[in-house]
């Protein structure tokens, strides 16, 4: 069978991550998260001191981490120099200051960089399924098929505000829709929908119906291909 490359992007809590690994498992495709990459270059520059409101500091540093992503959809791993940065990644101080690091031209050119090789290395096998906000426009223009993801705010709020055991909706709400005008507003390659996106709004479907939705998109594409 043909290899394809898929394409998935959208906001926060839209369920990038949870259909784009279902999918990859299913169809055995490998998978990426761009967003550990993101979050996993903002994690570095906390912990090495470099302040993340200053863009030339962090345009400086930005080449200096190693970051390895593994692909396997059932075991994403995430490293930094060789350190597992799974766990580090998700907390709020990360996630408070990951759209400053990657609104950083010099950030963003050295992990699309990387995203393009791991793309191109599953290319030459089955394919991948690759997660984000910019991987359709930016990334990986000429990618097989694109999903944009879109839900309700309210309803990206309750489903982010139920994996952090009861945190605050309203709070969850308000830094949910900061962070996406964060990542719409920036100059370089900003959250958007591709052109020859397929748009789908998640708000009343089921995880299970979402990802039943995209397994039969690249289904439609294998075969037409
Ligand atoms: N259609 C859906 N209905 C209900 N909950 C969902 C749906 N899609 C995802 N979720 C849940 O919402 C949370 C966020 O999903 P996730 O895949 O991490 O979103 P994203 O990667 O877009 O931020 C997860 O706990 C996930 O299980
Ligand atoms: N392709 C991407 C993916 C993520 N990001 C950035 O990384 C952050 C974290 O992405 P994520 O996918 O882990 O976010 P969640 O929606 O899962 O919380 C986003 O808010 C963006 O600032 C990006 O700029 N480009």
């Amino acid at each position: 069978m043909e290899s394809v490359i898929v394409a998935i992007d959208g906001p926060s809590g839209t369920g990038k991550s949870s259909t784009s690994k279902a999918v990859a498992a299913k169809l055995g495709l490998s998978y990426l998260d761009t967003g550990a990459q993101y979050r996993a270059i903002t994690w570095w520059m906390i912990t090495n001191g470099v302040d993340v409101d200053d863009a030339d500091a962090v345009a400086s540093a930005a080449g200096k981490p190693t970051i390895v992503s593994g692909t396997d959809p059932s075991h994403p791993t995430i490293t930094v120099d060789g350190v597992d940065a799974s766990g580090p990644i998700r907390t709020q101080d990360v996630t408070s200051k990951v759209s400053a690091v990657s609104a950083v031209p010099e950030v963003r050119e050295r992990i699309t960089e990387l995203q393009r090789s791991i793309a191109e290395a599953a290319g030459a096998g089955q394919g991948i399924v690759v997660e984000g906000r910019d991987i359709g426009t930016t990334v990986l223009p000429g990618a097989d098929l694109k999903i944009f993801l879109t839900a309700s705010p309210e309803a990206r709020a309750a489903r982010r505000s139920g994996e952090l055991r009861g945190a605050d909706v309203h709070a969850t709400r308000e830094a949910l829709i900061k962070r996406d005008a964060a990542d719409s507003s920036r100059k370089t390659s900003p959250l958007a929908k591709a052109d020859d996106a397929v748009e789908v709004d998640t708000t009343d479907l089921t995880l299970q119906q979402v990802i039943e939705c995209v397994v039969t998109l690249v289904e439609e594409k294998r075969a037409a291909a």
